[in-house]
């Protein structure tokens, strides 16, 4: 093989540029004609017969889609390229690029040497030359898989793998992977160069900005075997922090897309635990080609209307989360007509009498309509016709007939007298209202009426609540209790700051809440609209002869309609959820109901988990997931943290999950994490640490805190400028920083479930550990996790720092 060295780079350099330039060149060619079908089909336009205007709308669709993916700014638009040998067999793919995947049979010859069959480059889009041969092949395509798949132990047919970085239309650099040393591989009579030493470690030096870049061009072969898993049932896949679960999980979207567009466009759904994390990722489809076709989600957001804004201490969120509340609040929605004033006297004429029904007999009647399993706002027609009912027996008026045929005919004139009566029509309105999710979810506030939903007795055992170490008291609960006293108190608190209507703010745990409470009420079918023309399809309206709308108004008409069924849309064919082990039993209902026929992707680390109950989570999983067949994943690497961060959150893993084994990091940068402890004030101390960190890398700075700090931390650090980030400890799941400081690490770690003082001044060694549970630990895990380059640890009240600062919780 060739000696590297720069002069031979450089030439790999100008090959490649020429190789770019063909391509811009072939693409420009591909703009024009899709121009060309643009304007073309607008000239149709004007000749206006329902055949030639259909035919237009498809090629004006065409052309756009095509025209927007071609001008797209892709950053490196072609990224890589491999050198194959000849392959076993000789048939070609739809890409033009051949299918076989293991060398024909003297491919290698027997003095070691072999010549390079084909070369394929890789790209964010295919693209073909005149003759249909490829100039780039999509980065999905089946002939694309060995670029990521081929390694020195099975490098199938490829020789070389190179890496192409390039700018705009600049080619910048290359580097390459050598798949087959042992063979002496020629291209064009030439030996075949190999330059640099792989690319996957400078995307990891790289500086980290505020949003996720996609890792198209160094995708590792574990995670590529997830990416291209078939889309069938359920897809699970665990790896711990930094192995790329999230990286993978988009790139699966933007595969899914490519394989079968027809099937998964506007039909994928992401959902992720934080609006952090989905500002941090939602740049990484359109870098792949695939703008606006996924929804990613927070859990805080996925139910229409409701956008959560807050979070709850984290004691009430365990109790909001739990699968209790699933029938707490069934009764709510059961008992939600009772919440108001409620008309105690029905009083109506029919057949000229008066007849009356009283608070008792309506209460009856009301147990007997809601016998039945309907949501409660679809038991209004059953509410009407037992009032009716009532009435007529009451009225006494059937003993007049013994005919059954005229006493049925009587009857149907009582109800028509009766239900034309604004009396009656007022008093079913009152008596059986809408009801709506916010409107009981506010209810609840009402510590009495929550009691009697939860079968809290009240005034006893008012210390029945979470208790410090956060562990339920569910177990030692009376027989039916489905809440303890405490935290019914602790729930009607919470809620009590939404208006009686609902309106205020949601906390992300109340979001699930509310969609439970959707389905136990179920919705009144809406009256239709009036058509509105501009929701239509605008093929609807090609009547015959005249054309109504341009081609610019039924642009506006599809988007609108697009985002209309965006907006409702509550079944998808593909759900991934990424963070799943944060999922309470709550929210995996809510997301369950979103994809009841969809196939799934479902990645999460269980070590990072800050769910204190797994178990209940994971029965909740499995029933929203079903008897779908799984199909498990493992990744194995860490490619965020390098090996003295890793080595150090490694310590706090062993103490929250004794016997899991740690993802391996592949990276050294030999700068140890940090150690510092805040003497005097904490907010100067870790104003100072972060001022510091700024110092030391060029990208992202996040100071992560105790979720009760983050107010106080976002002014401690006001003015530093963009690049730092505070951020409460269940915040910074999933995101990254070049550096963190990770400040009070025992109070990360012990945060007490109902948001009280945890271990303060003077506390013991024994008070710190006992503080510090499971989940609790996990949380602190995450925090040590989040760093690409440096970390630093800064000691608070109660961390016990050694004498060399390091805190209790980080020895050995
Ligand atoms: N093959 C790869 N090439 C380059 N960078 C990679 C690769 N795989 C992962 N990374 C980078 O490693 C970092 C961690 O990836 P990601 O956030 O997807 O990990 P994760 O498993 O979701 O982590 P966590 O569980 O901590 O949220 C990201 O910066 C990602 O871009």
């Amino acid at each position: 093989m060739a000696a590297q060295h720069d002069s031979a780079r450089e030439r790999e350099i100008r090959r490649e540029q020429a190789h770019l330039d063909g391509v811009y060149r072939r693409l420009e060619e591909k703009i024009h004609e899709a121009e060309f079908l643009m304007d073309d089909a607008s000239k149709r336009a004007q000749v206006g017969t329902p055949g030639a205007l259909a035919e237009r709308d498809a090629q004006v669709f065409r052309a756009g889609v095509h025209l927007n993916r071609l001008n797209s700014e892709f950053e490196d638009f072609l990224f890589g390229r491999i050198d194959l040998l000849e392959g076993a067999d000789a048939e070609r793919g739809p890409d033009g690029a051949y299918i076989s995947s293991e060398p024909a049979e003297g491919a290698v010859r027997p003095d070691g040497t072999a010549d390079i069959a084909e070369t394929l480059h890789i790209g964010r889009i295919g693209v073909l030359d005149a003759g249909y041969s490829p100039l780039v092949i999509d980065w999905r395509a089946p002939a694309a898989a060995p670029f990521y798949r081929a390694t020195p132990v099975a490098p199938g047919r490829v020789v070389r793998r190179r890496v192409i970085r390039s700018k705009g239309r600049r080619v910048l650099g290359v580097e390459d992977d050598l798949l087959r040393p042992q063979i002496t591989a020629r291209l064009d009579g030439e030996e075949l160069p190999v330059i640099g030493d792989g690319a996957l470690m400078a995307a990891l030096g790289q500086a980290r900005s505020h949003t996720m870049r996609d890792i198209v061009s160094s995708i590792q072969a574990e995670q590529d075997l997830v990416i291209r898993a078939p889309a069938a049932s359920v897809t699970e896949v665990e790896g711990g922090p930094g192995t790329g679960k999230t990286a993978v999980a988009l790139h699966r979207a933007a595969y899914l897309l490519y394989q079968d567009r027809r099937r998964y466009a506007g039909g994928i759904l992401i959902v992720s635990p934080t609006p952090l994390l989905v500002s941090y990722t939602e740049g990484v489809l359109p870098s792949l080609g695939e703008e606006g076709q996924v929804a990613i989600r927070a859990l805080g957001s996925l139910v229409e209307g409701a956008e959560a804004g807050t979070y709850d201490e984290q004691g009430v969120a365990r109790v909001k989360g739990s699968g209790r509340m699933v029938k707490v609040l069934h009764r709510a929605a059961r008992g939600g007509l009772e919440a108001g004033e409620v008309p105690q006297r029905l009083r109506v004429v029919a057949f000229r009498n008066r007849v009356e029904l009283d608070g008792e007999e309506l209460r009856h009647i009301r147990q007997q309509v809601l016998g039945g399993t309907a949501p409660v706002n679809l038991m209004r027609p059953r509410a009407r016709k037992f009032l009716l009912d009532a009435l007529w027996e009451k009225s006494g008026a059937l003993r007049h007939y013994t005919d059954p045929e005229l006493a049925a005919e009587a009857r149907e004139g009582f109800d028509e007298d009766v239900s034309a009566e604004d009396a009656f029509t007022d008093f079913l309105d009152a008596w059986w209202p809408e009801l709506t999710p916010r409107q009981v979810l506010a209810s609840l506030a009402d510590e009495d009426r929550l009691s009697v939903f939860a079968g809290a007795a009240r005034g006893r055992g008012a210390a029945g609540g979470p208790d410090r170490s956060g562990r339920s008291r569910r177990g030692r609960s009376r027989r039916g209790q489905l809440l303890t006293p405490g935290e019914v108190r602790a729930i009607a608190r919470s809620l009590s700051r939404l208006g009686p209507g609902g309106e205020g703010p949601l906390s992300v745990h109340d979001v699930a809440l509310l969609d439970e409470l959707r389905v136990q009420l179920g919705t009144l079918a809406k009256p239709r609209r009036a058509a509105d023309p501009s929701l239509g399809d605008p093929l609807d309206q090609l009547t015959g002869l005249e054309e109504l709308t341009t081609a610019a108004d039924r642009e506006t008409a599809r988007r609108g309609r697009a985002e209309r069924l965006a907006e409702e849309r509550t079944d998808y064919a593909h759900v991934i959820v990424d963070e799943a082990q944060d999922l309470t039993p709550m929210q995996w209902r809510m997301v369950g109901r979103r994809g009841r026929h969809a196939t799934w992707t479902v990645v999460g680390d269980p070590a990072q988990s800050s769910w204190p109950a797994p178990e209940e989570a994971a029965e909740a999983r499995a029933e929203a997931l079903g008897s779908r067949p799984r199909r498990r994943f493992e990744l194995t690497v860490n490619y965020r943290n390098p090996a003295e961060i890793a080595e150090l959150a490694d310590r706090v893993l062993a103490r929250a999950m004794p016997g899991v084994v740690p993802p391996k990091a592949v990276r050294s940068t030999g700068l140890r994490p940090r150690f510092a402890v805040a003497r005097g004030d904490l907010g100067a101390a870790v104003r100072a640490e972060a001022e510091r960190a700024l110092e030391e890398v060029d990208g992202t700075v996040g100071v992560v805190v105790p979720m009760r700090r983050r107010e106080e931390a976002r002014e401690w650090l006001a003015g530093l400028g963009g690049r730092v980030v505070p951020l409460g400890s269940l915040e910074a799941k999933g995101l990254e920083y070049d550096a963190t400081v990770v400040v009070a690490p025992a109070q990360i770690a012990g945060e007490p479930p109902t948001g009280g003082e945890s271990a303060g001044e003077g506390a013991s060694l024994d008070d710190a550990l006992e503080e510090a549970s499971p989940a609790g630990l996990r949380v602190l895990y995450v925090a040590l996790t989040r760093a690409t380059q440096r970390l630093t640890v800064l000691s608070a009240e109660g961390d016990l720092p050694d004498a060399g600062d390091v805190p209790h919780l980080l020895r050995d």
